[in-house]
This record gives C-alpha cells, sequence and structure tokens, in this order.
C-alpha cells in the first residue's frame, strides 16, 4: 500500500488530531467541541496527513506567518509546525514527503522564507534550514540581585506605572504592543487572535492544563501601554516558614528599554519572590545588566530556537537592512533546487538589490547555511572555519561578515 501524503478532509481532522497527540506522546483528550473550534481556526488546505488503511500516521501544517528580518520589515513565511510520524512508520522517508510537498507549495505560493521551532536538532538542516535566531532562559537569585526590597517599583527614574490587568485586557492591548515589538526586533514572528486568546485561556485544547497567569502592563509617563508581562508563581515555603516563591515569566514584551527594565524589577520586587525565571529570550537580552548584580541571573538554557529555510533568496536579501556598503556574489546549493543559484547582493545601508548573476562567486554555501546567516545571528568567519562556506575570493569573508552582522542579536519570543 503506498503511503502518500494527502491534503486532511474534515472528517479526517480528529483522527488526524490523535495522530499529532501520539507522535508528541501525549494522551489524546480532545473532546467533538475543541475538535470544532480547531476546525474553525485551521486552514486544512495546508493540513497534511499520511494514512495507512483509516489510521493517520503522520502529520503535517503550515499556516501563514509575518517574520520581522534584520531593519524591520516583515516577510512573508511558511510557518511549519504538528510534524510528527507515527512509532510504527518512522525513517521510512514519510516526514521527507511531506516536507517536499509542502515547501514546494510555499515556493508556489510567493513565501519568501520558511520557519520552525525544532524539536531536536537534527532533523530539519537536511531540508535546507538552519538554525537563525537562539534563545536564553535566566534564573534569577532574586535576593542576591542587589535590588532593594524596601523600595517600590517602578523607580523614580522611569516615571512609569504598573497595573495589574485581566485577560481581556491583554487581548485588547497585546496584538498593538506586539506590532511596536515586531517593527524593531528582528526575529519577532506575527500573533494572530487566536495566539492572544489561547495564551490567555480562551478555548486552550484539553492536552494543556491551563492556569491563569497574572498579567501586567507598563505604562509610560504620557499613560501610554508599553510593555506588558505575564507571570506564575509556585506556592513554595522554607522549613523555617519563609517564603521562597518562583515566579516564571511566560511573555514579556515592551517596546521600549525602560518599560522592559520596569517590568523585570517589578517581577524580582513581588514579595514572597526568590526566584524568577526568564522564559526564553534573546541571548543578548538586556535583563542580566537591569540587575545591580547581573551575576544573579543564570543561564539556565542556551539552545537553538528558530530555523528559517530560505524559499526567494533575492527577496529576502532585499527586504533585510546591510550595515554596510559592498556587494558580493552568493553560490547558494539547494538539493532541492528551490533556492538554487548564483546571486548578485548589492547592499547599502539604504537598501540592497539582489538578483540573478553570472559573474565568478565571492562565496559558496548551502541554503542551509544563508537560513543561518540570514538574521544576522552567525560570523560567516565561524562557518567558514568549520568548513561549511566556502570563500572563493580573498577577503571575501571579512566583507560578508561586515555586511550581515546587525547590531544586535535576533529573538523570536513565541513557539509555534
Ligand atoms: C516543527 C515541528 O513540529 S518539530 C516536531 C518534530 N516531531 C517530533 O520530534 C516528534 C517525534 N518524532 C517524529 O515524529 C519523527 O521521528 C520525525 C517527524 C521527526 C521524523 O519522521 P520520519 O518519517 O522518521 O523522517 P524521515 O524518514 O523522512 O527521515 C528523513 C531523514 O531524517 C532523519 N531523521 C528523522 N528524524 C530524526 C531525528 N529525530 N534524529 C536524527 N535524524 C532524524 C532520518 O534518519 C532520515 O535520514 P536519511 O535521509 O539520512 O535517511
Amino acid at each position: 500500500m503506498s503511503l502518500d501524503p494527502r491534503t486532511v478532509t474534515v472528517s479526517d481532522f480528529p483522527d488526524w488530531l490523535r495522530a499529532v497527540s501520539t507522535g508528541f506522546l501525549r494522551p489524546y483528550v480532545a473532546t467533538e467541541e475543541e475538535v470544532a473550534v480547531r476546525l474553525t481556526h485551521t486552514d486544512l488546505a495546508r493540513v497534511q496527513g499520511v494514512f495507512d488503511g483509516d489510521r493517520c500516521v503522520a502529520t503535517f501544517r503550515s499556516f501563514a506567518q509575518d517574520l520581522t528580518v534584520v531593519g524591520g520589515a516583515t516577510v512573508p513565511a511558511d510557518a511549519i509546525t504538528a510534524v510528527t510520524v507515527s512509532p510504527t512508520h518512522r525513517r521510512r522517508g514519510l516526514l521527507g514527503r511531506m516536507m517536499a510537498v509542502d515547501l514546494a507549495a510555499a515556493k508556489e505560493r510567493g513565501d519568501v522564507v520558511a520557519s520552525l521551532i525544532a524539536a531536536e536538532y537534527p532533523i530539519y538542516g537536511r531540508y535546507g534550514f538552519g538554525p537563525a535566531a537562539w534563545s536564553t532562559e535566566w534564573e534569577i537569585d532574586v535576593p542576591r540581585s542587589g535590588l532593594d526590597p524596601r523600595r517600590p517599583v517602578p523607580d523614580e527614574a522611569d516615571g512609569g506605572r504598573i497595573d495589574l490587568v485581566d485577560g481581556d485586557a491583554v487581548r485588547k492591548l497585546g496584538p498593538e504592543l506586539h506590532g511596536r515589538l515586531a517593527a524593531r526586533q528582528h526575529g519577532v514572528v506575527s500573533r494572530d487572535a487566536r495566539w492572544w486568546q489561547r495564551s490567555t485561556g480562551v478555548d486552550v485544547p484539553a492536552h494543556e492544563t491551563w492556569t491563569e497567569p497574572f498579567y501586567a502592563v507598563h505604562r509610560s509617563v504620557g499613560g501610554e501601554v508599553d510593555g506588558l508581562i505575564a507571570y506564575r508563581a509556585d506556592d513554595h515555603w522554607g522549613d523555617a516558614k519563609q517564603p521562597l516563591n518562583k515566579a516564571t515569566v511566560s511573555d514579556l514584551i515592551a517596546a521600549t528599554p525602560a518599560a522592559e527594565r520596569a517590568l523585570w524589577r517589578f517581577v524580582c520586587s513581588v514579595d514572597w519572590i526568590t526566584t524568577v525565571r526568564s522564559g526564553y529570550r534573546a541571548p543578548d537580552d538586556l535583563l542580566p545588566f537591569f540587575l545591580p548584580d547581573p551575576r544573579a541571573a543564570r543561564v539556565v538554557t542556551q539552545a537553538d530556537f528558530l530555523w528559517l529555510r530560505l524559499l526567494d533568496v533575492p527577496r529576502a536579501l532585499e527586504a533585510r537592512t546591510w550595515s554596510a556598503d559592498a556587494s558580493l556574489v552568493l553560490e547558494v546549493h539547494d538539493a532541492t533546487g528551490l533556492a538554487e543559484g548564483r546571486f548578485l547582493l548589492e547592499a547599502a545601508p539604504a537598501g540592497a538589490s539582489c538578483a540573478p548573476t553570472t559573474r565568478s562567486a565571492d562565496l559558496a554555501l548551502d541554503v542551509r547555511e544563508l537560513g543561518t546567516l540570514y538574521l544576522g545571528d552567525e560570523s560567516v568567519a565561524r562557518l567558514t572555519a568549520l568548513g561549511r562556506v566556502q570563500e572563493l575570493r580573498p577577503g571575501a569573508v571579512a566583507v560578508a561578515d561586515a555586511l550581515f552582522r546587525a547590531p544586535r542579536r535576533a529573538w523570536c519570543p513565541d513557539v509555534f
């Protein structure tokens, strides 16, 4: 029997959801009502399944996403999620087949990149993806941070105020604030209305145990909401009856460094909280330096996070800004042919042009490495030292490094 991927129908959908649960090692607990809700925000044309007889044994879904690139513009991304192959059918090429179908459709549609959060590092490089944004999580030992527990927050330097709010307010205020973040932080991916609902407890899938977080917003001196935090606290007391509670931040977005600082200092100031877990941040997040003693913030996670695969090299390279004025000819290898070619990039801080060329190449690299370099989060010299970029004209690596690097690291705040 052939095991070919096909588009999933409404009647397949519950079995497809069951297969996703199996692949992610969780029991299938969705109710009919949940299936109906999920159908309302799922574009079935972009949901693939592989069926062995009646049973779904492999799953794959993609959806439309906007990705902020260096300089603040966005490109249309093919966001990939819910990738699973049942343990009875693994390593027979099913993922490879579903990926080929999806990437071809994305290219046809005009998406500039494909994006995903990889469950495991070794899976996606073979499909042309490279890690493009990394993530760091800190754990703050609040009593060691040097913050004074007697002081009110925000402190005088800030001038703004912090208000506790509910999920309704977050759904109203969050999207505009997120838009301001997305306009300045490369690596940020769009959040649709469904994202805001799910993160505030509306129609949460049954397999996710939902507890209401605390939400607070920061308002600038002018009264504008310019920061938002969501955090949950545990209930932990020491033997000598001292509170030793941990706050875990699930979201902290801000439009200004001042709002960011005020919100971190706020969560560290909550009485009883002695530990704060930051959630996934950019590796160069300002957080440790908001504390009088940055060593109180210990790195607990440091790993690849957002993976990108370029589908349209000229549009991708023209969309971002560049730190220098130079031209470069890139020979891009892509086993699938989707992004293969030799391209002349003429870059300047004001904008770039990129087009196929017959000029001799300065650098040769796989599309995977171009994905890794795209958001300016990796050095060309490092990839060259690893043998993953070839310098064909002396000095081209230095030129490429001057061009590609961004002033700040990329940050993707969301798992999708
Ligand atoms: C974006 C997301 O959704 S991330 C979530 C990914 N899903 C999971 O991690 C759930 C658990 N794992 C699975 O469901 C499956 O193992 C999958 C989906 C990762 C892989 O599916 P498969 O159908 O087994 O992959 P497929 O047979 O197409 O493998 C293609 C190649 O990748 C390799 N490969 C696949 N998965 C892995 C892995 N986890 N680690 C190392 N190599 C892997 C295969 O060995 C094969 O190599 P080859 O081309 O050299 O022969």
